[in-house]
């Protein structure tokens, strides 16, 4: 399993978790906050929301927080708002409010990391109930579109793609991390599934109001449906006047496809009990995943000449994917 913090940065995860509760429920909160352009505040943001979410309404196992939340979504933010991770204060509140907390998995969302080299990284970190930051994934697909009367976003004029397929132990099975536009690639989920035996995926997000109603919940019921896993996904709320306009409708989708707990644009806590059994459930009835044909599979469709990153990242791919 890969967790894209370097050894020395994360606690050995496995001992940490005590044993998987026998009814295999799990208490899941999503957070979907209203971002503004004042960290602190957004900060404090989150923080009241954690609360809420763990000491009211039956309370929460696994706590998400979206994409971006310390941090407006926007190119010309990534930078003044970037930290260290670890070492960063956003790490260091959620570290404690973990450990306070006593929380079992807490997904911080993502926030803007600033790399020793400089380099700056969409990342989100997730936390033990010790406090530990036990996983961290640095977005690995960037957000580069230009949608004709849409949407143009160019993530990669300020950041660096993360070169790492992320997964953690939960006491409910591995979970694996994506951030947002890694939602739209299979082949990550599927390496995820695969290859580290994710039973859960979970993404931090900011969709938008062009792409969102398009092709938000088409793609996390695909990616439910395609893998027999719990999918979730946390979004910012639409915020009036700000630059970005998020789409919001946090998710929660079972491994049979259908949506358990929604919302719409507006700040919301989306809760479920949902049940890990129904992983195992789905993956007997529709044994998509062992019906493979690996033989008939290749990734072999050439990059452009002139792009060696790509065709070493493709060729990478290939040999995980026929590995498994
Ligand atoms: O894939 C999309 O349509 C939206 C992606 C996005 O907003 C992001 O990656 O932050």
């Amino acid at each position: 399993m890969n967790a894209s913090a370097s050894p020395a940065d994360v606690a050995a995860p496995a001992s940490l978790w005590p044993q998987p509760p026998p009814s295999q429920l799990l208490r899941v909160a999503l957070l979907q906050l209203p971002i503004t352009n004042d960290k602190a505040q957004n900060l404090a943001t989150a923080e009241a929301a954690i609360r809420e979410a763990v000491t009211t309404g039956g309370g929460a196992d696994l706590v998400i927080l979206p994409e971006c939340f310390n941090c407006p979504y926007g190119a010309s933010y990534f930078g003044p708002y970037a930290e260290p991770i670890p070492g960063g204060p956003t790490t260091a509140r959620l570290s404690a409010l973990a450990r306070e907390l006593a929380i079992p998995v807490l997904v911080g969302g993502s926030i803007p990391e600033r790399t020793p080299e400089g380099r700056l990284h969409n990342t989100a970190l997730v936390f033990d109930r010790t406090g530990a930051l036990v996983a961290t994934h640095r977005k690995a697909h960037l957000f580069d579109v230009d949608v004709p009367g849409g949407i143009r976003f160019v993530e990669s004029e300020t950041l660096s793609p993360g070169d790492q397929v992320t997964t953690f132990p939960t006491p409910w099975g591995t979970a694996g991390l994506g951030i947002c536009y890694d939602v739209r690639f299979p082949h990550l989920a599927s390496i995820m599934v695969e290859r580290d035996g994710a039973r859960l995926l979970i993404y931090p997000a900011a969709f938008n109001t062009t792409t969102g109603p398009l092709h938000w919940e088409l793609l996390l019921r695909s990616r439910a449906v395609d893998f027999g896993c719990w999918v979730m996904a946390c979004s910012p709320s639409r915020v009036p006047g700000a630059t970005y306009q998020a789409f919001g409708h946090s998710m929660i989708v079972s491994p049979w496809g259908t949506v358990v707990a929604t919302c719409e644009a507006g700040p919301s806590l989306v809760r479920a009990t949902i049940d890990m059994a129904q992983v195992h459930q789905a993956r007997q009835a529709i044994p998509v995943l062992s019906q493979r044909r690996w033989d008939l599979y290749t990734c072999d469709r050439p990059a452009p000449a002139d792009d060696k990153d790509n065709l070493a990242r493709q060729t990478a791919l290939k040999v995980n994917v026929r590995n498994v």
